[in-house]
């Protein structure tokens, strides 16, 4: 019953931590990575949580029986022989003071532990991920050396780690022995000097071992228990990652897109990206804002989307500043296509259909129309059921571009903010996107961030950004 009950604890407290941490997650949205890695994430989310078990399932149940036993045990012996009830109460806590001493040592270990691994989990992800790079300029011999001597690093921290708790194991089993040593030894004086008779020395002997047995068990959980704590700072320090209060406030969907004084640094940026920027989008209009690369043009549309906290001056939608527009609310009236589409290992029609469930098929196809895709994908066999495969590998990057336009488009939003949308795409089906665009975008209003000649013919407003300023 107790291993069953320790399960199931446990088994809530990780479920509790797990929706937590994605909770956690989906409140801090595109900027969760200034907080913690994506391997970092996933460590702790699962191999994290997992150790914690220990702790909730063994550790804390094992606390209580470790306390109540040996005095139990004393109430009980103190009626056949009192002196060595006592002297067996009295070294029970000898265990807990060899575990403090070692904690604190203990405690640093763990962190460089938990740090290397995470970090080796970095690395390898990251490796991963750019595997071809590193195919391509035949890095990936250097790199895997790199990745054997952290592999080395975490592998002699684990050994610590082990030797560690081995170590204080003996140390504790040394006590727990000469412990039930001691009381064994006044029992057998007593008998000597006939103070009990043999069943008292007997039952004495055979209860001296359990005064120190839930201890010495409390002591082997606690080492794997600390583990688990070394990995809860982590968890908590995402958990406690400040995340922006959601705004409340709905918003009409009629005025226009007002930046004001906009100035933004990056956390941990040397210099701002954005300085005192004033900028109009009124509804209706189609605006382009170019600029040289690295100018702050798509920090300008994350402001707009609210992915970052506006520091100094305001960004206002219809009248209301973006941080206390209601957040449902502002994704629905902006659609946004980044400069890299996302696409999920599933079929086309799944992908487009993220950005409105509802769609029907012709309003799919209306939309692949609109960015110059519908001819592509009717002519695979498969049609828009066919599957897109990893991060969308099957397709061409300008294939990928235009079905991000599509689902841009699907999302049918008043506000169409869009980052470098044509940027993979020859100039035939630059035109046509731009075409329909302009044309066809049925009174939404459109904000197009470029660096392409191109978007400035067809825009009706074009403002030029240099260095984080309009210029
Ligand atoms: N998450 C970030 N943290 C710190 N600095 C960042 C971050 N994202 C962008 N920057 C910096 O902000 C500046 C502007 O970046 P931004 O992506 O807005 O430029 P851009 O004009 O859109 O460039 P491009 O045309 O090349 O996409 C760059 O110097 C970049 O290094």
């Amino acid at each position: 019953a107790s291993s069953r009950q320790s399960h199931l604890s446990s088994a809530e407290v990780k479920l509790r931590l797990r929706d937590l941490i994605y909770r956690k997650l989906l409140a801090l949205g595109p900027r969760y990575r200034s907080v913690v890695s994506t391997s970092e994430v996933v460590q702790v989310a699962v191999e994290g949580v997992d150790q914690l078990e220990t702790y909730f399932g063994a550790y804390l149940s094992q606390f209580f029986c470790a306390m109540l036993a040996p005095v139990t045990l004393f109430a009980v012996l103190r009626f056949v022989n009192v002196p060595a009830a006592a002297v067996l109460l009295v070294c029970v806590p000898l265990i807990p003071a060899a575990i403090a001493a070692v904690q604190t040592w203990a405690k640093r270990l763990l962190g460089t532990y938990w740090g290397r691994y995470t970090s080796l989990g970095d690395t390898f992800l990251e490796n991963l991920q750019g595997l071809t790079t590193l195919k391509v300029y035949r890095a990936d011999a250097f790199k895997q050396r790199e990745m054997n001597e952290e592999a080395e690093r975490f592998r002699r921290v684990t050994m610590r780690v082990l030797t560690m708790q081995l170590n204080s194991i003996t140390i504790m089993d040394l006590v727990a022995f000469c412990g039930a040593a001691a009381g064994t030894w006044v029992a057998v004086t007593q008998f000597q000097a006939g103070a009990v008779g043999l069943a008292g020395v007997l039952f004495t002997v055979l209860v001296a071992a359990d005064f120190f047995i839930p201890m010495r068990q409390l002591g082997s959980f606690f080492h794997i228990a600390m583990n688990g704590m070394a990995a809860s700072e982590k968890i908590f320090r995402l958990l406690d990652a400040d995340v922006p209060a959601d705004g409340t406030l709905p918003v009409p969907d009629e005025g226009p897109i007002v930046a004001r004084g906009l100035s933004f640094t990056y956390p941990g940026a040397e210099g701002p990206t954005l300085r005192d920027l004033d900028i109009e989008v009124p509804r209706g209009s189609f605006t382009a804002v170019v600029g040289r690369s690295g100018s702050g043009k798509s920090t300008l549309l994350k402001l707009f989307m609210r992915f970052w906290d506006v520091r100094g001056g305001s960004v206002a939608v219809s009248g209301t500043e973006v941080a206390d527009v209601d957040t449902d609310n502002l994704r629905d009236l902006e659609g946004y296509m980044t400069q890299d589409t996302h696409l999920f290992h599933d079929s086309i029609r799944n992908n487009l259909r993220i950005a409105r469930l509802d769609a029907t098929d012709d309003e799919i196809e209306a939309a692949c129309r609109a960015a110059s895709v519908h001819d592509f994908v009717a002519g695979l066999p498969q049609g828009y059921d066919t599957p897109v495969g990893e991060l969308g590998d099957t397709l061409s990057g300008g294939e990928r571009q235009r079905l991000g336009l599509a689902r841009a488009f699907l999302h049918d939003a008043p506000f169409l903010l869009l980052d470098e949308p044509t940027s993979n795409l020859d100039s035939l089906n630059e035109a046509q996107v731009l075409k329909s665009l302009a044309e066809g975008r049925d009174g939404r209003t459109v904000l197009l961030v470029s660096h392409r000649e191109s978007t400035m013919r067809v825009a009706d407003r074009v403002f030029s950004v240099e260095d984080g300023r309009l210029s």
